[in-house]
């Protein structure tokens, strides 16, 4: 596989800054692993002094491996390819003293922040939580420090937001903890104001690539400037058309900001997809041509023309589920395709539900990225929290998560009390239950369960100093009695099983990861990880959502509950934001290597009524002449009714005799 000129000219511009501005499947993070072997084998950087920002830790795993096929030998040693917020948080640890942090620091998930924001706000409506949560992280989005957005608020509402960060920020200074917004706010602000620190990272960073480029939000971009300094020895690639991350604060208008912000920047535009069959190309071009464009980039393949995309119209979703799983059991038998070509796509999470029962009931093994949620798991959680409070004494979030896993006879009032009294005493509240003369304040019974749960932590911390992680969680499990609340917890023993299976996985995690790293920096990287990266799926049918599909490919591509309440979704109808909706089908759609279906229900089940659904309106934008519908074409489905009905009984048969 040779490149084209394009990318040949893409991978061999090594000085100054430059963009790669193309189309799905066009080669765009080919071009990035070619870059790396080129930049690697010309001897312009070592690879320890490049470094390779990917959208997802599971696009990261998979550069990875493709590097290490294109660079043989070491020579790939010490190569970084990560996330933004997992780069900003090595940053993070090495300069952790200038970022006003100790070692140890934890990291505060969603939920850890809006348990401090339901704690700002007493008598606040849940709303008001999530929309000042919401305002704060954009402010931080935006780069801005609570004092810069303090001088910036003009009206009443941005007044107290300003005023809620700073108080939220205290906090977690106070716990010596950060939240994901300051993995990318907190590298950035040091390298703007720090000169030395700025010119030492860009010492060890030499070289930056940037995949998807589109969806990165301006504090991401702002990290970019920062660690490329002013020459720029960057290769940024990306698509507009594929951006489907403005509600998270991603600015797709960086891309063009590059331009101004770098005079120097080279762009190529790539234009052959190599990915998609002619008709899968030639409806997303259709598509996205609906979207208002300063340079339409129409994509060509030297693809076969392929089979064209079949849109069928179903029951309700549990008809349309059955009818996928079906027909992915009659090509994967038919054709001999791996389960693992086919995936199917869909807009919520909710709609996997239907499909799951579907595919069980024909056998057909699947893997549905996201929805098992690992991290979201309580035992799991639990246990993270045992860890980060063990590494960071501070975190009181931590603390009180762990002192009530298991509960231990220790209410919320007596919790609430121990909370004042270690804030009176200035210390955080693990080490304030060290302290007799504080106990004394709470009730006996209480007081005497806190100094039980005290010597537990500090036998456990000593343990940490020995222990290598894997074994600190195992030894934890037990120790704190998580393993015998979740005995108990667990009405089965299947359940049971299931459960510590979560935890003994965890215990695994730790195993795998990089030696030398501490409980408390694996707790951290752990708590990067998205749900969607947990678990190698096998020789499995993939099941995503939309936006976790975006970088990816596969032969066989089912899109569901393509109807006008769920893509465009209604929200977003009701919000005005049709065009990132139909960016995100855009993304759909060329993900599919040979062939796609999509399909819609014709009603639905809400709040116990049938609602009638009609189609999305983005299939009347499809061509006509790419499309199969349901009964356009009677002769060729009764074909494919006797060869699907053949090969069902040469199933049978084969079932029966083996
Ligand atoms: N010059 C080439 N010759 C043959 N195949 C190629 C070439 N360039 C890329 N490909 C193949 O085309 C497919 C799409 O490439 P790639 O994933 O890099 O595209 P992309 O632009 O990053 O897509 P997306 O926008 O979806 O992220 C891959 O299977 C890749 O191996
Ligand atoms: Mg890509």
């Amino acid at each position: 596989m040779s490149l084209n000129p394009q990318q040949q000219a893409a991978v061999s511009h090594c000085e100054g800054p430059l963009l790669v501005l193309a189309g799905a499947g066009s080669g765009k993070t080919r071009v990035i692993v070619e870059k790396i072997a080129h930049l690697v084998g010309s001897g312009r950087y070592p690879a320890k002094r490049i470094a390779a920002i990917t959208f997802t830790n599971k696009s990261a795993k998979e550069m990875r491996e493709r590097v290490a096929k294109r660079i043989r030998g070491d020579a790939a040693e010490g190569l970084t390819v990560s996330t933004f917020h997992a780069l900003g948080l090595r940053m993070l640890q090495i300069e952790h003293e200038r970022a006003g942090l100790r070692r140890g620091f934890s990291i505060f998930d969603s939920d850890d922040s809006t348990a401090q924001f339901r704690d700002l706000m007493p008598g606040a409506k849940p709303d008001a939580i999530q929309a000042m949560q919401g305002l704060v992280s954009r402010a931080k989005n935006a780069g801005l420090s609570p004092e810069q957005a303090r001088a910036l608020a003009r009206s009443t509402p941005e007044h107290e937001a300003a005023m809620i960060y700073e108080l939220y920020q205290a906090r977690l200074a106070a716990f010596n903890a950060v939240d994901f917004d300051d993995l990318i706010r907190l590298p950035v602000q040091l390298l703007e104001t720090d000169a030395e620190c700025a010119l030492a990272w860009r010492e060890r960073i030499g070289y930056l690539l940037v995949d998807e480029c589109q969806d990165s939000n301006d504090a991401q971009y702002r990290l970019l400037k920062a660690l490329a300094g002013e020459k720029g020895n960057f290769t940024a690639v990306g698509d507009d058309d594929q951006s489907i991350y403005a509600w998270r604060g991603a600015n797709p208008e960086n891309l063009s900001q590059m331009a101004r912000d770098y005079p120097a920047l080279k762009v190529v535009k790539l234009e052959q997809n190599y990915r998609c069959s002619n008709r899968v190309l030639r409806a997303a071009n259709a598509l996205i041509a609906n979207n208002p464009h300063e340079h339409l980039k129409t994509l060509w393949s030297a693809n076969a023309d392929g089979e064209r995309i079949r849109v069928w119209e179903c029951r309700d979703a549990a008809h349309e589920a059955e009818r996928v799983a079906a027909e992915i059991q009659f090509v994967n038998a038919a054709r001999k395709v791996e389960w693992s070509e086919f995936c199917i796509l869909f807009r919520s999470n909710h709609q996997s539900r239907a499909l799951e029962k579907a595919l069980q009931m024909l056998r057909v093994p699947y893997h549905l990225s996201g929805g098992t949620a690992f991290l979201d798991r309580g035992e799991v959680k639990d246990a993270l929290a045992w860890l980060r409070m063990l590494a960071n004494p501070d975190d009181d979030a931590a603390f009180l998560r762990a002192v009530q896993a298991p509960g231990r006879g220790v209410g919320q009032t007596t919790l609430a009390k121990l909370a004042e009294l270690s804030r009176n005493a200035g210390m955080p509240m693990s080490r304030a239950i060290e302290s007799v003369g504080l106990l004394k304040q709470l009730a006996p019974r209480a007081a005497s369960s806190l100094s039980g749960f005290a010597d537990l932590v500090r036998g456990l911390r000593a343990e940490a100093v020995r222990l290598p992680p894997a074994e600190l969680v195992r030894v934890l499990n037990e120790r704190s009695g998580l393993l015998a609340a979740l005995r108990a917890q667990c009405k089965t023993e299947e359940m049971f099983r299931i459960r510590r299976g979560n935890l003994d996985e965890l215990a695994d995690w730790f195993d795998g990861a990089r030696g030398g790293a501490g409980p408390g920096e694996l707790a951290a990287s752990l708590a990067l990880l998205s749900h969607a990266d947990k678990g190698e799926p096998g020789n499995q049918v993939r099941l995503m959502s939309l936006h976790a599909a975006k970088g990816l490919e596969f032969r066989y591509v089912f899109i569901i509950g393509v109807d006008d309440d769920t893509l465009p979704h209604e929200a977003s109808v009701e919000e005005g934001r049709i065009d990132e909706e139909r960016r995100l089908l855009y993304v759909g759609i060329t993900r599919a290597k040979e062939q796609l279906w999509l399909s819609y229900p014709r009603e639905s089940q809400r709040w116990g009524e049938r609602l009638k659904l009609v189609p999305s309106r983005f299939l009347a934008e499809l061509p006509a002449a790419e499309l199969q519908r349901d009964g356009a074409d009677p002769v060729a489905d009764a074909a494919r009714k006797k060869e699907r009905a053949d090969v069902g009984f040469a199933a049978i048969r084969a079932m029966l005799e083996s």
